[in-house]
Order: structure tokens, then sequence, then C-alpha cells
């Protein structure tokens, strides 16, 4: 390797940083990998396929949770096609998620980068994320390049779509590029791209050291690794380093750059992308969006745009076997060693016994948490339907947070306010009424609609949080034949006429049921919860009213008739051992049940009540 292309001693001049945006599926995995390939960073024939998707459970849904970012060094030949300067570069490729519930991550990458390439798929044209992410990086300042994907697909319409993205981009319907991650057609043509367009990174060598964090990971074997972009300055190994958020200041064990496994280095300057790893113990203490200086002679100003992830989602989680309490803690407290933005403090329910309240940024971050505590922890879990963040003022003017519709507080309330999202959804036009309708019943205000073509449209709407985490997204799947698609960022709050509503059995209230909703839905929640639960729970040997009501008042109610359930019935005679075992079996059946009020209800009823309102009966899809 040349001396000029040495981590520490890359001149600013030849760096060229860049992230790949994109719509979920749309390939920037296969063109990423393609893309290590061309450049020799990873050999043909040992690179598996997505090499950057690290963790298993991303190999499996195919989605990029972490981002990950790469040395790429790269020759661009004397008479290139594309113009570019010859000679040697070294090109960081930084790998971003794309999925809404990791915006903040998203948006922290692109500061590291000067350029973006904004990946679309040749036979979907552009989609909602591909907009979400495309207005971030605009708003990041990042030079667009845009590229269309998967042209080697016979359903592939590049003509087509080159038109939208350029109408999109605002450029000339020639300077959108056109590839195959999966063939390679292109690609090299692309790198010149990268190397001609993207402006080379400007900070100031001889100011104290500032870099970005734009990523944080635990590793079981090396502790936390955190990922920089340097801005001013040089890192150094002899460093003792400070972060600027907390003035936490940490001993330096290692820097390096990775290509494409870790390389160490002595140094990191201006515009140089890489990692660290310091006496850091858990991702909390190396957050994402802040600043790394040095001990000494430090910068003081942090650079800008550190925000502390808040969840706004929230769900209870509980071991269906009660022993699993202690495994289910550890496994949270792993989880979050790795999870900066992972909440949870621990809960109990009368119905469902001990637990966790866990905070979440999304949907998806929930599904992905329970996912892993299950698959890598072997937890059998439930969770209770997900809910929002309220804000609740009372008459007397006392404010409460809610973040859980059982500790909503009792007597007169003033107000409640509840958190809103701007949501994009992008839809071939044929759905439009379909899609009006969906939003008008949960409670959604069209902001504005724009044609991207004869026949996609754009519909801007804004929507209450709370409404979006139950089933959205399936609804708007199912309605638009799985062509629409959807991203929301949130936007404030706003007052709503929100009741909770109780689910009583016997006259008493099972917390895991509680749900905040509109008073116009609540009616409607009351009836259905009412109605399953008459299925679900076995006859008891009296009647069991089951009620919904918000405060005191009844809104539905269901009974479930007496009957006493004799097991002896089948057995005549006078077989007394065998009589015997039956009521053992029964008496072993009975431990599984919970105790509400008077009323014996399996374990199961639960269970599958909440699986079918709650989080399982909705899992988002990509
Ligand atoms: N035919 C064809 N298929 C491609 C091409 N590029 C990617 N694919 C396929 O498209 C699918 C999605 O590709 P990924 O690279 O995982 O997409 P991604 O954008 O990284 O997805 P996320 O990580 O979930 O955001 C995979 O099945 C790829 O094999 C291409 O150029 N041609």
């Amino acid at each position: 390797m040349p001396a000029a292309l040495r981590p520490g001693q890359t001149d600013p001049a030849v760096i060229r940083n860049f992230c790949i945006i994109a719509h979920i599926d749309h390939g920037k995995s296969t063109l990423a990998d393609r893309m290590l390939h061309l450049t020799g960073v990873l050999d043909e024939r040992s690179g598996r396929a997505q090499y950057l998707d690290r963790m298993d459970i991303e190999r499996e849904r195919g989605i990029t949770i972490k981002s990950q970012a790469v040395r790429l060094p790269w020759t661009v030949p004397t008479g290139n096609a594309e113009g570019a300067e010859p000679g040697d570069y070294v090109l960081n490729m930084i790998d971003t998620p794309g999925h809404v519930d990791f915006t903040y991550e998203v948006s922290r990458s692109l500061e590291a980068c000067e350029a973006a390439i904004l990946l679309v798929d040749a036979a979907q044209g552009i989609e909602a994320q591909t907009l979400a992410n495309l207005y971030l990086a605009m708003g990041a300042d990042l030079h667009i390049i845009p590229v269309l994907n998967k042209i080697d697909l016979p359903s592939a319409n590049p003509d087509k779509y080159a038109a939208e993205l350029a109408g999109l981009v605002g450029c000339d319907v020639d300077d959108v590029l056109r590839v195959s991650a999966k063939t390679g057609e292109g690609v090299e043509t692309v790198l010149n791209e990268i190397v001609k367009q993207t402006p080379a990174p400007v900070g100031v060598a001889d100011a104290p050291a500032r870099a970005l964090i734009f990523d944080s990971v635990y590793d079981t074997y090396r502790g936390v690794i955190t990922y920089v972009r340097v801005i001013d300055g040089k890192l150094s190994h002899r460093d003792r380093i400070k972060m600027m958020s907390t003035n936490a200041t940490h001993e330096m064990l290692e820097i390096g750059v990775i290509s494409p496994e870790q390389v160490k280095a002595g140094e990191l300057g201006v515009g140089e992308v890489g990692y660290l790893i310091t006496g850091v113990k858990d991702v909390r203490q190396s957050r994402v969006g802040d600043t790394v200086t040095s001990q000494h002679h430090g910068a003081t100003e942090a650079l800008g745009g550190y925000k502390h992830p808040n969840p706004m989602v929230y769900a209870g989680l509980y071991p269906i076997d009660g022993d699993q309490y202690p495994d289910l803690r550890e496994a949270l407290e792993k989880l979050q060693l790795n999870d900066a933005a992972l909440a949870y403090e621990p809960e109990t329910s009368g119905a469902l016994g001990f637990g966790f309240r866990c905070g979440f940024l999304g949907l998806l971050h929930m599904e992905i948490t329970r996912d892993r505590l299950e698959r890598e922890f072997g937890l059998d879990l439930i969770s209770t339907a997900p809910n929002v963040v309220y804000e609740v003022t009372m008459e007397d003017g006392t404010h409460h947070e809610v973040t859980n519709p059982s500790e909503y507080p009792d007597g007169k309330v003033s107000e409640v306010r509840e958190p809103v999202v701007r949501a994009t959804i992008l839809s071939p036009s044929d759905f439009i009424g379909t899609i009006m309708e969906l939003c008008q019943t949960k409670r959604g205000t069209l902001q504005g609609m724009d044609y991207l073509s004869e026949d996609r449209v754009e519909m801007r709407y804004t929507l209450p949080m709370g409404e979006i985490v139950f089933d959205f997204f399936d609804q708007l799947k199912s309605r638009t034949k799985g062509y629409a698609s959807l991203d929301y960022e949130r936007s404030g709050e706003q007052a709503a006429d929100l009741v909770k509503v109780d689910i009583l059995l016997q006259g008493e209230p099972v917390d895991a049921f509680s749900a905040i909703v509109h008073r116009d839905t609540a009616y409607s929640y009351g009836v259905m919860m009412a109605g399953k639960l008459k299925e679900l729970i076995p006859r008891q040997q009296f009647e069991v009213p089951i009620q919904a009501a918000i405060g005191t008042r009844v809104i539905a109610r269901e009974n479930i008739r007496a009957m006493r359930k004799d097991v002896l019935a089948k057995c005549y005679g006078g077989d007394i051992s065998r009589k015997r075992k039956l009521l053992e079996k029964q008496k072993e059946g009975k431990k599984r049940m919970k105790m509400v009020g008077r009323v014996e209800v399996p374990q199961e009823a639960f269970v599958a009540a909440l699986s079918t309102t709650g989080p399982a009966g909705d899992k988002p899809k990509k």
C-alpha cells in the first residue's frame, strides 16, 4: 500500500466518504458486497453473501440493523470513461440501516459522509424510504448520486424509473447510473463516479481533535467498538479520549480502520473513518451522535446534532414461565450493552406476573428485540399490546407521563396529549381512495399529495402515533395489495379525546388488557376484547361477567355461563386409581391458572388474547 494511503497519513484530497441509501430490499447490501469484491478488499471466493450484515438475525431477515464502515482502496484508471481524475483513492463506505425506526442512526451515518448513492430498484421505482432517506441526505447537505439497481431483472423498467429519479433529484436523466449489483454490471462506473462527484473532506488538520461517533457496537470479545469519522485534527492510539456529551474520559486501547476486518493504525486524521476500542463498558457510554476529542488540549465545542434516543413505543414483556424472570433480566442487561436505545424497568402485572416494561424506538425495534430474546436467550415471552407515551394533565394541575395504560391516573382529567407522526405514503394512484379511507379511520389529516409520475402518488398525512403502532402498516399493505410503502417521523403532540378502557372479570380489572384509545373506538375495543375472552376463558362453577369499562361506566358486557367441569364424568365404575390420576392431572392444570379475583384463567387465554391484539398479530413487515 502506498504510504500516502495508510491510515493516519492519508491526504484528505484522496478520501471520499459516501453511503448508500435505499428503500429496504432495493439491493444496498448486495451493491456494498460487490464493491468490496471489486476493490479487492474481499476475495471473490471467500466472500459470503452480504458481508456487511453481520448479525445472524440481519442475515435471516435480510435487513441491515447496524451500520458499518469499510475502507476501500480504489485506483481510477487513466482514460476512464467517466472522466474522473486518475490515481489512488481511499473510499470509505458507510452502510446505513434502512428502516424508519433507525432514522436517527441513518442521519448520523449521513453526517459522516459527503455523498450518498441513492439506490433505487429498477423494477419498483421510488418508495417511501427512498424519499425519507433522500430528504435526510439533502438535509445533511450531501451530494446525491442517483443509481438504478437490478437492471438485469426482466421486469426492470429503467427508462421509466430513471426519469422518475431524475425528476426527484433534479438532474439529467443521463446522469442516473444503471447497475446490476448482482451481476456487477456498471459497478466500476459507480466507483469512478464516486471519486469524480464526491467532494473531498474538509477539516482543520492542526486543530484539536473532533470525531463524530456514528455507530457503537458491543462485541463479546473486544468490548465496545466505536465507529468514528474524524472531522478536525488527529486521534492517536496514545491519546486518552473524552466523550463531549458527558465529559467522561476513557483510555484508548486501539484505533484502526475496517478493511474488511479490523486493521490497527497509529492514528486517524482529517476525513478518515475508522474504529476505536476504549475502556468503555457498554454502548450507552459511547453514544451515536456524540463527539470524541482528546483529553489533553481537547476541543471545546462539540459537533452539532447530538440527540438522545428516546423510546417511542412501550410494551410489557413477560416470561410465559415465571421461573424465567431472572433469565429475562439478564438477557435484557446483555442486549442493552449493544443497544443504547433499549430501555426497561421491572413491572408486575396481576395477570402476567413479573416482567419488564420496555421502551423501543418503534415497532420493528420491538419485534427485533423480542426475537433476539427468544432466539439468543431461549426465552418464551408474551408481550402486552404496544402503546405510546401520553401526557395527562389533571384538573388539579398535576402532570403525568403515562407509558403504561394501567398507570393511567384516576380522577378528573383536563387534557390528554398524544404523540403525532408525519407520515409519507407512496402508492400506485389506484389506491388513493382506500388509503384515504384508512387514514381517516385512524384519525389522520391529509397534508398534501403529489404525483411522482402518472400512476404513482405521494401522500402526506399527520397521524396519531398510537394509531400507527397497532395494525396500520398491515392494513395499508393489505388494502394496496402490498404496493404502498410507508415512512414516518415524530412531529410533536396533539390534544385528543382519549380514554382508558379497562377489562374486568367479575368486577376485577385485568391490567394486561387495559388500553388507552380514542373515545370513538373505545366501544369497539371493549366489545372485541370481551367477546374474545368469552371464547378463551373456560366455564367456571359460577357465572363470570366480562365487562369493558371507562372508569365506572360499563360499555360492553359478556357472560361466561356457570358449569362444573367434571373430569370424572366419563369414569364409570370403581377404578379408583384412574380417578385419582385424572384428579391429579386436573390439579397440575390448575397450577398454570392465574386467579383473577375468584376466576381461574389459564395463562394460555392471556397469551392468546394478547397475541391477536398485540404485537404478535401485528408483525411489522418489510
Ligand atoms: N436480480 C437482481 N437482484 C438483486 C440485485 N441486487 C440485489 N438483488 C436482490 O435483492 C434482494 C435484496 O437485496 P439486499 O442487498 O439484501 O437489499 P438491501 O437494500 O440491503 O436490504 P436491507 O438491508 O433490508 O435494507 C436480495 O434478494 C438480492 O439478491 C440485482 O442487481 N439484480
